[in-house]
């Protein structure tokens, strides 16, 4: 069994970036700048915000947090992202999920201006990424894609089984996984809620990409020998005996489950670090875009 470090292979990223940051400036030129858009105060969303912004701090790229308070309207909303589109000094921005009830998430992410969206989330690039076309792929499924590569982990013509169906996991995950390349070429059933017979298609999945958000869900009778387990799923459960207030685990029981996996992610450690390195990445190929 090995693992997938998510969190090693994110460190690599960062310091590959970090080298092009240097010769950018050596060059003379503009430095990639990144910011994000937080509306209210959701813990694991100040969490994540906030290593994105320690990341850019790291890597020397500039970066602007953007903290709007919860009862934001919409359409302050919808001004604050106008203004990103025209500001000339930021690359890229990410307005960071989920919003308030009260704001329609649709809208806003048809707001962003594709150039500047190295979330992905606009349907101009959700579209390119679906037809091969160079383009922002989402951090998280393209992180999951870097990490086996990495790995060298053999995804042709084998069975890949995902689990849920989001627009910004499961579903770009499973179209990535289908597409021409090495990973890719994988033959992919996309698993969800209304799914009758889930066990039976993972039992005969080579790899499973877990994105559904219920801790310790995949089981090791639900998997068989030597499969490749990518686990998604993020979850803080509430523990008084933790420094923080929380444990945080994963979609996978990743006890059971690792005896029987040729490779396993963690959480943490795995998907998570891997999403904030790609969004670096994708900012970073903004950034070389304007450039020219
Ligand atoms: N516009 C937008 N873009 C996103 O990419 C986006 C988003 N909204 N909303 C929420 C999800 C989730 N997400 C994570 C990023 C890093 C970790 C991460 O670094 N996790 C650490 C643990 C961090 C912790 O302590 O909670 C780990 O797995 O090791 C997790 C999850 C980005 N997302």
């Amino acid at each position: 069994m090995e693992i997938l470090d998510g969190k090693k292979i994110s460190n690599q990223i960062k310091e590959e970036i970090t080298v092009e940051v240097e010769q950018m400036k050596e060059r003379g030129e503009k430095v990639p700048h990144l910011a994000a858009v937080l509306v209210g105060n959701d813990g694991a969303s100040l969490t994540y915000v906030g290593s994105k912004v320690r990341s850019c701090k790291k890597i020397g790229f500039e970066s602007t947090l953007i903290h709007l308070p919860e009862e934001t309207t919409e359409e302050d909303l919808l001004k604050q992202v106008h203004q990103l589109n025209n500001d000339p000094a930021i690359d890229g921005y990410i307005v960071q999920l989920p919003l308030p009830k009260h704001i329609d998430e649709e809208k806003v992410l048809m707001a962003v201006d594709p150039d500047k969206d190295v979330d992905g989330f606009h349907p101009t690039n959700f579209g390119k990424m679906a037809l091969d076309m160079e383009t922002f792929i989402s951090a998280t499924p393209f992180g999951i894609m870097e990490l086996l590569k990495r790995y060298n982990v053999d995804t042709e013509g084998k069975h890949t089984v995902v689990i849920g169906r989001s627009h910004i996991v499961g579903r770009p995950i499973s179209i990535l996984m289908s597409q021409k390349g090495k990973p890719g070429n994988s033959t992919v059933t996309l698993a969800h809620s209304r799914t009758k017979n889930l066990k039976e298609l993972t039992l005969q999945a080579d790899i499973v990409i877990s994105a559904l958000g219920v801790p310790k869900f995949l089981k090791d009778d639900m998997v068989k020998d030597g499969v490749t387990v990518i686990d998604v799923g993020i979850t803080r459960v509430a523990d008084d005996t933790k420094e923080k207030g929380y444990y945080i685990t994963g979609d996978v029981d990743f006890e059971s489950v690792s005896k029987k996996a040729s490779f396993i992610t963690p959480v943490p450690g795995g998907v998570g670090p891997m999403t904030i390195a790609m969004l670096l990445k994708n900012t970073l190929l903004a950034r070389e875009r304007h450039n020219g």
